[in-house]
C-alpha cells in the first residue's frame, strides 16, 4: 500500500463520523482540533459525544448508518464495531471519491489518521502505519519533551519575518539564506535556556531585518543573545 502524509484544511468542512464509541470518540476530537463540521450516525454515543452534541459542537444523528450518509461529505470515517457495516461506508465513500477512515482495517480505507503533537505552527505527526498505534503514541510523548512551547513563540515570529522578507527582498537567493540564517539561530534553544526572553524582542528584531534585509544583521542579532 502507498501512504503519502499531507496536511488537510478542514474548517468548515463536513466530516460524517460512523458509529459513536471510544474510537469515534477519539477521531471526532482530532477533527475538531481542525475545525471540521461533524455530523455523527449512530444509535448510541460516548458520554462526552452526547455532551458536544448537546451543546451543538456536532450533529448527532441518533440512527444506524444508511447508504446516503456520506453525501456532502469531505471525509468519512467508519467506526462502528460491526466489521460488515464499516465495509459498506468505505465502499459507498469510495464510490463517492470521498477519503475515508476505516477503524478496524485501515488497508480497506484511503485514509489512515496520525499520533499528532502540536506546539503552535509546529506540527509533528507519528505513523507507524497500522504496525503499532501504542508505539506511535509513545514516540509522540517523546517527541513532547524534546519540542516544547518555545516553538510556538519562534515560528510565530518567523512567520512574520517570511512575509515581511516575501515583501522586501526580491532575490530568491537572498530570502533563502537569510531563512537558513535564522533557523541555524536555533531560536527554540535560546528561548528554552532564557538566553532569549519570551516576548519583547520580536518587533525589534523584525524592524533591524526590514532596515536591512542582510546577513549581517542575522549576525549581528545572534551575537546579541
Ligand atoms: C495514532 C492514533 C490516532 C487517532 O486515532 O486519533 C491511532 N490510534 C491511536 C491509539 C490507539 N489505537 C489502538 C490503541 C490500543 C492499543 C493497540 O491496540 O495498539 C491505541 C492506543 C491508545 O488508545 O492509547 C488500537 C487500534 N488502532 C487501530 C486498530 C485496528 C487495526 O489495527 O486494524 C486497533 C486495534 C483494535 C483491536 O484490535 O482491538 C488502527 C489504527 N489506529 C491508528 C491511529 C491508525 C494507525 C496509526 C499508527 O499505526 O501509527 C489505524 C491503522 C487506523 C486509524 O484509526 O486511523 C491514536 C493515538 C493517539 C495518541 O495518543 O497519540
Ligand atoms: N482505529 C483505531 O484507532 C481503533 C482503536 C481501537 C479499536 N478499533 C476498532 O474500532 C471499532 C470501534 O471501537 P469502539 O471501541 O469505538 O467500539 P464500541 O463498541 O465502543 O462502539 C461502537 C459504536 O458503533 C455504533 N454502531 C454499531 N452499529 C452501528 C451502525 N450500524 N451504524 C452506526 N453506528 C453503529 C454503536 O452504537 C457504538 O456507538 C472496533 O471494531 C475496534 O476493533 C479501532
Amino acid at each position: 500500500m502507498g501512504w503519502l502524509p499531507v496536511m488537510l484544511r478542514l474548517d468548515g468542512a463536513l466530516c460524517v463520523v460512523i458509529g459513536g464509541g471510544a474510537v469515534a470518540e477519539r477521531k471526532v476530537l482530532g477533527l475538531l482540533e481542525a475545525d471540521a463540521f461533524v455530523t455523527l450516525i449512530s444509535p448510541t454515543v460516548t458520554g462526552k459525544l452526547e455532551e458536544l452534541a448537546e451543546q451543538g459542537v456536532i450533529h448527532w444523528v441518533t440512527r444506524d448508518y444508511a447508504e446516503g450518509d456520506l453525501s456532502g461529505a469531505t471525509l468519512a470515517f467508519a467506526a462502528t464495531n460491526d466489521g460488515g457495516v464499516n465495509g459498506q461506508v468505505a465502499a459507498e465513500a469510495q464510490s463517492r471519491g470521498v477519503l475515508v477512515n476505516v477503524a478496524d482495517d485501515a488497508d480497506a480505507g484511503t485514509l489512515m489518521l496520525t499520533s499528532v503533537l502540536r506546539r503552535g505552527k509546529l506540527m509533528l505527526s507519528v505513523s507507524t502505519m497500522g504496525a503499532s498505534p501504542s508505539t506511535a503514541r509513545r514516540v509522540r510523548r517523546e517527541l513532547e519533551e524534546a519540542y516544547g512551547d518555545e516553538y510556538e513563540v519562534w515560528l510565530d515570529w518567523l512567520a512574520e519575518v517570511r512575509l515581511m522578507l516575501r515583501q522586501r527582498v526580491e532575490g530568491t537567493e537572498l530570502r533563502q539564506l537569510l531563512h537558513r540564517l535564522l533557523d541555524e539561530m536555533n531560536g527554540p534553544e535560546l528561548l528554552r535556556t532564557g538566553r532569549l526572553p519570551a516576548s519583547g524582542w520580536q518587533e525589534a528584531w523584525l524592524e533591524a531585518l526590514r532596515r536591512e534585509p542582510v546577513p549581517d544583521t542575522v549576525w549581528r542579532l545572534a551575537s546579541q543573545v
